[in-house]
């Protein structure tokens, strides 16, 4: 199998605070490989954010990276710093962020961001990034893109917008894309044309893309595989399918239980019982254990196992259940 494209092995992020040390990223491991499509998905505070942030190098101080490590294309990146680390955003990695203001330059024509990136990070002619600008917005379906290199940021509509910084993120060919909660703040009618164009650009390009979401139904219409996160810890990770349908922790089912399904036609809400601990106060053993269903006695005090690929970090996994209806 091909080398992965991303590599992160044991991650911890840290931010001393003054109740002590917090772990917003606690022991976490992942691959991602070219053309992949890995979903992180949690509630609010799971340590999503935090977890991408580490590997663009864009955690805010004092959250910094206390183990671990992160290697990107076979070369080790968590001790990357200043120049090097801003040389590999743009090139390596491209960024799409919620609010696709915080990508774009409000003072510049989008054609003059797009070139610019691109004569930054590929050895190309001015004349030749131009004609590239223009090709890349056809490409994310702007419509008049000859003429639309001209505009401002700010003289299109926020899904037009986020379609620029999906250009902006490509443009130099980079071979990981992280994409934050891209598509939260706009409208409902536009969000899953975002996510299909993500999905298309990167799958023709053989990218490999790390999309961040709190959004079950995301998840599913364009993840290959899924890091579920709770408490910084991963719950769960695997096969999209494997998850979604056979789901082995009791968070994650909670998850699925919690998101309102279009295919039934009616919200299934069961919301998980209770909240997120703080992460000041997070619970001895699985975090998860105060909300569990399945909890008892052994998921108070020893840490469950760590994640592998196709398992889940719980004592009490409901792929039990599964084997005995099976048998
Ligand atoms: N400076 C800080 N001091 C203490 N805790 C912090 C600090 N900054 C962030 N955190 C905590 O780190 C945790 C992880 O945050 P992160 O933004 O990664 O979560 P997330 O899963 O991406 O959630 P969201 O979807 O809300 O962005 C949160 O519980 C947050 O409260």
């Amino acid at each position: 199998m091909a080398e992965p494209v991303l590599s992160i092995r044991d991650l911890s992020v840290e931010i001393p605070t003054r109740h002590g040390i917090v772990k917003p990223v606690d022991g976490v491991s992942y691959d991602i490989r070219a053309g992949e499509i890995l979903g992180v998905v949690g509630e609010s505070g799971a340590g999503k954010s935090m977890a991408g942030n580490a590997v663009i190098g864009l955690l805010s101080p004092p959250a910094h990276i206390a183990s671990g490590e992160i290697w990107l294309n076979g070369k080790r990146i968590d001790q990357l710093r200043g120049e090097a680390m801003r040389r590999l955003r743009g090139k390596e990695i491209g960024m799409v962020f919620q609010d696709p203001l915080t990508s774009l330059n409000p003072l510049l024509r989008i054609g003059d961001q797009l070139v610019e990136t691109m004569r930054t990070h590929l050895k190309i002619s001015e004349k030749e990034a131009e004609k590239r600008a223009v090709a890349a917005l056809e490409e994310v379906g702007i419509p008049g893109a000859a003429s639309r290199v001209n505009s401002y940021p700010h003289e299109f509509s926020g899904g037009m917008r986020q379609r620029v910084v999906i250009a902006l993120a490509l443009c130099a060919e980079p071979s990981l894309v992280i994409a934050d909660e891209p598509t939260t703040a706009l409208d409902v009618s536009v969000q899953a044309q975002i996510i299909a164009l993500l999905k298309r650009l990167c799958r023709e390009r053989g990218t490999a893309v790390m999309l961040i979401t709190h959004d079950m139904g995301v998840i599913a219409e364009a993840t290959d595989r899924v890091a579920v996160m709770y408490a910084g810890r991963l719950a769960e990770l695997g096969a999209v399918e494997q998850v979604l349908t056979r789901p082995q922790h009791p968070y994650t089912h909670g998850l699925m239980a919690s998101t309102p399904l279009a295919s039934e036609g009616k919200a299934r809400l069961h919301q998980i019982p209770g909240a997120m601990p703080r992460l000041d106060a997070v619970p001895d053993g699985c975090a998860f254990n105060p909300r569990c269903p399945r909890a008892t006695e052994v998921c108070r005090t020893p840490p469950p196992p760590r994640v592998k690929d196709g398992m889940a970090a719980c004592w009490h996994p409901l792929v039990e259940d599964v084997e005995e209806k099976v048998s």
